[in-house]
C-alpha cells in the first residue's frame, strides 16, 4: 500500500453510497458524496447522519455532501457508482463527459435488459476509454457502516487501478482484495441476488436448517454453471464476491432482497413487499433478465426457474416445490464442466 490519498468522488447518496462516501473520508480520503435531491443532502450536512438510508450511523465531518455534480467529478481521480441498475445508464449519459480519464468503480450489483449487460459494459459504452473496475462481496452496507470487519474484491484488467482502489478503502474493518476476472465478480454480485429472494421466501415459510443449507449449496452450483458458460472464471465463485456474498444476502434479514423474499413467503404480493421495503431490491428484476438468458442459453437452472414461476407465473409454490424435489437425480459437483475452464487447469495441458 501506498500513502497516496487520491480525491475520491461517490455517486449515489442511497445506503451502500454513504457507507462508502463516509469510509473512505473516515480513510482520510478527500472525498465529496454526490446526490441528487437537495433537500436530502441538506438533512444529511446539518444532522451528520443520512436519516432515509442509514439512520444512526455518524457522518464523518470531513465528507462533503454535494448535488452539484460538476463540482463533485472536477477534481476527483477515482468515482464509485452507487445507482441502481435502472438508473445506471441515464446518470452516465447526464454527467458522461465529466467522467473522462477518471478510474470509474461500480459498485451496482444488477444487469441490464435487453442486451444483458453488466454496469461495467455500460461504463466503457458511455464513457469510451474509460479505467473500469467493479467491486463486489459480502458487504451489507449498514454493517460496514458499523465498521464490522469484512472483505470485498476490486475485479479489474487495469491493475493500477486496482492497487488504487485498494489503497483507499483498505482499513483495519475492510480488506481488500484483487481480481482480474471483473466479468465474474460482477455476475456474482448481481446473481446472488436471486438466490438471497428465494432463500427469504424460504426462511418465511418456516423450512427447515438442512433446507437453507441445500438451497445455498445449489444455488452456488447454478450460478457457477451459469457464470462459466458466460465466461467467468469458476474460481471466482469460492472467493468473496461469489459465495462470500452469497452466503451473507441468503442468510441475512438485512439483505433486501432477503425481505423482498421473506415478504412474499409471508404471501404479500411483489408490489407490497418491493414498496414496504423503499429500498432498492436488484434481484427481483435479474431473476427476470436470468430466466430468459437461461433459457435463451439453453443453461440448466431449475432454481431460477422455479422462483419465476411462482413470482411471475403465479404457480403454487408447493407445485415448484415438489417438481423440484423429484426432478431427475444428478451428480453432486460438476467437477468436469468447472475445472475444464479455470486458468489453471489450461497452464496444466
Ligand atoms: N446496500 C447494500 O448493502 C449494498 C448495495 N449494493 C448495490 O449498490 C447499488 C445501490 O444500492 P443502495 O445504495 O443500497 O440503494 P438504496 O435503495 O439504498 O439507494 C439508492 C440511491 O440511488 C439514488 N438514485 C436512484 N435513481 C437515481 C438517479 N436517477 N440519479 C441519482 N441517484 C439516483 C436514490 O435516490 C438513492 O439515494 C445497488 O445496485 C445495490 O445492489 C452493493 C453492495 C452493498
Ligand atoms: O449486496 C449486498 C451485500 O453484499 C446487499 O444485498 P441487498 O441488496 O440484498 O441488501
Amino acid at each position: 500500500m501506498t500513502d497516496l490519498k487520491v480525491p475520491v468522488t461517490v455517486l449515489g447518496g442511497g445506503s451502500f453510497g454513504t457507507t462508502l462516501a463516509n469510509l473512505l473520508a473516515t480513510n482520510g480520503v478527500p472525498t465529496m458524496l454526490w446526490l441528487r435531491n437537495e433537500e436530502q443532502a441538506a438533512d444529511m450536512r446539518r444532522l451528520g447522519e443520512n436519516s432515509r438510508y442509514l439512520p444512526g450511523i455518524e457522518l464523518d465531518s470531513r465528507l462533503t455532501i454535494t448535488t452539484d455534480v460538476a463540482a463533485a467529478l472536477k477534481s476527483a481521480e477515482l468515482v464509485f457508482l452507487a445507482i441502481p441498475s435502472s438508473a445506471f445508464r441515464s446518470v452516465l449519459q447526464q454527467i458522461g463527459p465529466g467522467l473522462a480519464g477518471k478510474g470509474l468503480i461500480s459498485t451496482t450489483k444488477g444487469i441490464e435488459q435487453p442486451g444483458f449487460l453488466m454496469m461495467s459494459q455500460i461504463i466503457e459504452q458511455e464513457v469510451p476509454g474509460a479505467r473500469v473496475a467493479v467491486l463486489s462481496g459480502p458487504n451489507l452496507a449498514r454493517e460496514i457502516a458499523a465498521g464490522a470487519l469484512t472483505a470485498t474484491v476490486v475485479a479489474s484488467d487495469d491493475n493500477v487501478l486496482n492497487t488504487q482502489v485498494q489503497d483507499v478503502l483498505g482499513c483495519q474493518s475492510l480488506r481488500v482484495y484483487a481480481s482480474q476476472d471483473r466479468y465474474g465478480v460482477e455476475l456474482g454480485g448481481a446473481l446472488k441476488n436471486v438466490y438471497a429472494i428465494m432463500s427469504g421466501m424460504a426462511a418465511a415459510m418456516g423450512v427447515g436448517e438442512n433446507t437453507k443449507s441445500m438451497l445455498i449449496t445449489r444455488a452456488l452450483a447454478e450460478m457457477t454453471r451459469f457464470a462459466v458458460h458466460m465466461g467467468a472464471n469458476p474460481m471466482t465463485f469460492l472467493g468473496l464476491a461469489g459465495v462470500g456474498d452469497l452466503i451473507v444476502t441468503c442468510t441475512s434479514p438485512m439483505s433486501r432482497n432477503y425481505q423482498v423474499g421473506h415478504a412474499l413467503g409471508k404471501g404479500q404480493t411483489l408490489e407490497e413487499s418491493i414498496a414496504r421495503l423503499g429500498q432498492v431490491a436488484e434481484g427481483v428484476n435479474t431473476l427476470k433478465v436470468l430466466r430468459q438468458k437461461s433459457e435463451e442459453e439453453g443453461i440448466y437452472m431449475p432454481l431460477v426457474a422455479g422462483l419465476h414461476a411462482i413470482i411471475f407465473e403465479q404457480q403454487p409454490s408447493a407445485d415448484v416445490i415438489g417438481r423440484l424435489m423429484s426432478a431427475e437425480q444428478k451428480h453432486d459437483v460438476e467437477f468436469s464442466a468447472f475445472m475444464a475452464r479455470t486458468p489453471l487447469n489450461k497452464e496444466q495441458k
